[in-house]
């Protein structure tokens, strides 16, 4: 263990915020620091290109499916938008959530436009929410696209997401991609590890960064920059489109054991299954994560019917 790995309490938590905090990290790491995060903001980042068509279940097709996944399989905290969570919450309140406060969708290309993403929600709404409901929101998440002639607009309100989220007791997610015209590589190593470390500047507890790529050299080995440069914000890598469950299963515990990340945010590698294969597929993603599992380990788990 390295001192990074030790955990503490942000100081911008408040003193009566603490018991909170810890509580909220302890449910959706249980106690490890790992995040399994299931990613289900896509009806905004994609519309509904990830949830119909070729190679999609029809399970897919209502939001439904993502709370289903959510509450049956395993997740560490399951991201969407907040009008999602007050449509559908009060049928699943056992879901640990976590509230995407921004998101944007893909129609406009960063060759059109730099990308912007302001604030949908606030986090008092959210916490109006939390408090009224008794649902366990334990998190918020904040999209910031460095690289945009809007990079400042967006870090400023990610720098306010956090303080008012951990004077609530809430941690911080903060997805940040390099993107606009001013970024030749979204993927380059070096790039995604100072995304990582704008994430520590801010104070956030998490960063979901791309996973790196460079010609020649595993994406694993060069996701070492960006956890070093991250120090004690945990990184997170994202999913991507659906793969080979073999290969995804491998990619994770390589990203985890090899790289250093501290968990995945994983979307439509998850939900574009139907519900049972879904579920399944949760859970071998939380045994590689959260519970220490080897890949032929969680491949068994996903692929006992
Ligand atoms: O596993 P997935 O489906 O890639 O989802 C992970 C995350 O990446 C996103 O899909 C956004 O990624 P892009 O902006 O690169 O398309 C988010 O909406 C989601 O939270």
């Amino acid at each position: 263990m390295t001192a990074e790995d030790v955990f503490s309490i942000p100081l911008d938590v408040p003193f009566a915020a603490v018991d909170t905090f810890i509580a909220n990290y302890q449910r959706v790491t249980r106690g490890t620091g790992r995040l399994m995060l299931f990613a289900g903001d896509q009806k905004v980042e994609h519309l509904n290109d990830d949830f119909f068509g070729d190679g999609i279940h029809e399970d897919d097709s209502s939001p439904l499916h993502l709370f289903r996944i959510a509450s049956e399989g395993k997740v560490g905290v399951f991201a969407t938008q907040y009008g999602l969570v007050v449509r559908y919450g009060m049928d699943f309140p056992d879901i640990p959530y976590l509230v995407k406060l921004n998101s944007k969708t893909h129609l406009v290309k960063t060759q059109q436009k730099d990308p912007y993403s302001p604030l949908l929600v606030s986090v008092q709404d959210v916490v109006d929410l939390r408090d009224r409901t008794g649902l366990a929101i334990a998190a918020v998440g904040y999209t910031i696209y460095i690289g945009s002639e809007y990079e400042s607009e967006m870090m400023r309100e990610a720098q306010q997401v956090i303080l008012d989220a951990h004077k609530n007791g809430m941690l911080v997610v903060l997805w940040i991609y390099p993107r606009g015209a001013a970024v030749k590589d979204e993927k380059d190593p070096h790039l995604i590890a100072g995304a990582a470390g704008v994430a520590a500047a801010l104070g956030a507890d998490y960063v979901k960064v791309n996973a790196p790529k460079k010609e020649g050299t595993p994406s694993s080995e060069l996701l070492k920059e960006a956890v070093l440069a991250a120090g004690r914000t945990k990184v997170v890598c994202a999913g991507g489109s659906s793969i080979d469950e073999k290969k995804f299963i491998q990619e994770l515990y390589d990203q985890i054991h090899t790289g250093g990340a501290s968990g995945n945010a994983t979307g439509r590698n998850i939900h574009q299954k139907g519900l049972a294969a879904a579920v399944r597929f949760t859970e071998a993603i939380y045994a590689i994560t959260v519970e220490g599992a080897t890949v032929d380990e969680a491949w068994k788990i996903y692929s006992a019917e």
